[in-house]
């Protein structure tokens, strides 16, 4: 990959979209192409075909996908089936038709079995049954995985598999339902502090753990591996820092400067028990995350409260 190499990031406007192309562009690169959801849906089989052949990208990041926490999962399931299945297989096939020499597609730690061995390697996919939860989030992901597996073998076709552990940062979905737990999480404490509540209720019983990643390290991997790796075996992309539910909320609490109660709601599902990733093979490639937990949230929250002044902060750039 040079630095004018034609570079398509799919899902820019997104959380990791944006992470890698803040990243491409501290790097220097400067041929990107970029399509917005309205100038270009990506479940339109027929307007991504007709944009590959016009725009004939070198390499494509993949992270447009319908993406959403564990309320959103279990409340669109045909949404989360659908719109990845038909993404990843539009995308995939046309980067492929139209020439491209790589393609990162990104999938998720959910995707490995609910009651897996700890820490997950790459080798426990597809070993027992799925978290319910998110069994059609996973499902759609697995066969984005299998398409990516299924064009290096039969077309030689360059595509790469990352499985991110959750991730956070700037330009997060924020939705007070339909986030991830850490977003969720900062923006109820930060209405109940302006609100002045003495108590924030928290889904679940607190004890699921989680393995929290910052998406510029995220980003960070995603080029070593755009970079440096061919192969169709995934890769795990996790950064160790592990916390339960209940130690998240109380991180979260202290960063906003909210001083009351935690009331977990054991009516709201717990989802996986635990999914911590192990990513020795990432870890031999000479990678490791670099942003700690505590100042990744407080950074996450300077950053949710400059887009409150700023509301277009997540449709940038
Ligand atoms: N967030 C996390 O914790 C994790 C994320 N991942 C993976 O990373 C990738 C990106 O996730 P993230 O950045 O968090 O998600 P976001 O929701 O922040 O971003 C998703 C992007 O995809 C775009 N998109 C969705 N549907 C379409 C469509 N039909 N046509 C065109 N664009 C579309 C969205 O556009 P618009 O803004 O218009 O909606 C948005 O820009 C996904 O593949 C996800 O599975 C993996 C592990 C963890
Ligand atoms: C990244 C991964 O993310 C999803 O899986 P998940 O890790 O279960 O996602 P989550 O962040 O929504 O929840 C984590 C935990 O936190 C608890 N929890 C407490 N309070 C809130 C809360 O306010 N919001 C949310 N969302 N969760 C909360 C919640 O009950 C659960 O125990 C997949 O569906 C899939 O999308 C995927 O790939």
């Amino acid at each position: 990959m040079h630095t004018s190499s034609k570079i398509y990031v799919a899902g820019h406007r997104g959380m990791v979209g944006s992470a890698i192309i803040r990243r491409l562009k501290a790097e220097g690169f400067d041929n990107l192409v970029l399509r917005t959801r309205q100038e270009l849906d990506l479940i339109d089989q027929r307007a991504v075909e007709d944009f590959f052949a016009v725009e004939r990208p070198e390499y494509v990041f993949l992270a447009a996908a319908r993406v959403g926490g564990i309320h959103a999962n279990n409340t669109y399931p045909a949404e989360f089936l659908r719109n990845n299945l038909a993404i990843q297989t539009n995308v995939i096939h046309s980067a492929w038709k139209n020439g491209a020499k790589k393609l990162l597609f990104l999938g998720s730690s959910c995707i490995y079995p609910r009651d897996c061995r700890q820490p997950i390697k790459e080798e426990y996919l597809l070993t027992s049954p799925l978290e319910p939860t998110n069994e059609w989030y996973a499902i759609a992901k697995i066969a984005g995985v299998k398409t990516c597996q299924a064009y290096r073998r039969q077309y030689a076709f360059d595509a790469i598999c990352a499985m991110p552990t959750n991730l956070y940062g700037p330009n997060d979905n924020f939705d007070p339902q339909d986030s991830h737990v850490l977003p969720g999480l900062i923006r109820r404490f930060h209405e109940a502090k302006l609100r002045g509540d003495e108590a924030v209720a928290i889904w679940g019983t607190g004890q699921p753990l989680r393995e929290f990643m910052h998406v510029d390290d995220l980003a960070d991997a995603a080029m070593l591996l755009m970079r440096s790796y061919s192969r169709e075996e995934i890769v795990n992309v996790g950064s160790g820092d592990e916390v339960s539910i209940a130690e998240l909320a109380r991180l979260i609490a202290d960063a906003v400067g909210f001083r009351g109660r935690l009331e977990f709601d054991p009516s709201r599902p717990d989802g996986t028990p635990r999914k911590r990733l192990d990513i020795s093979r990432l870890e031999a490639m000479g990678w490791s995350a670099r942003t700690r937990l505590q100042p990744g949230i407080a950074g996450t929250y300077a950053a949710f409260l400059a887009a409150q002044h700023d509301p277009v902060e997540r449709t940038a750039p």
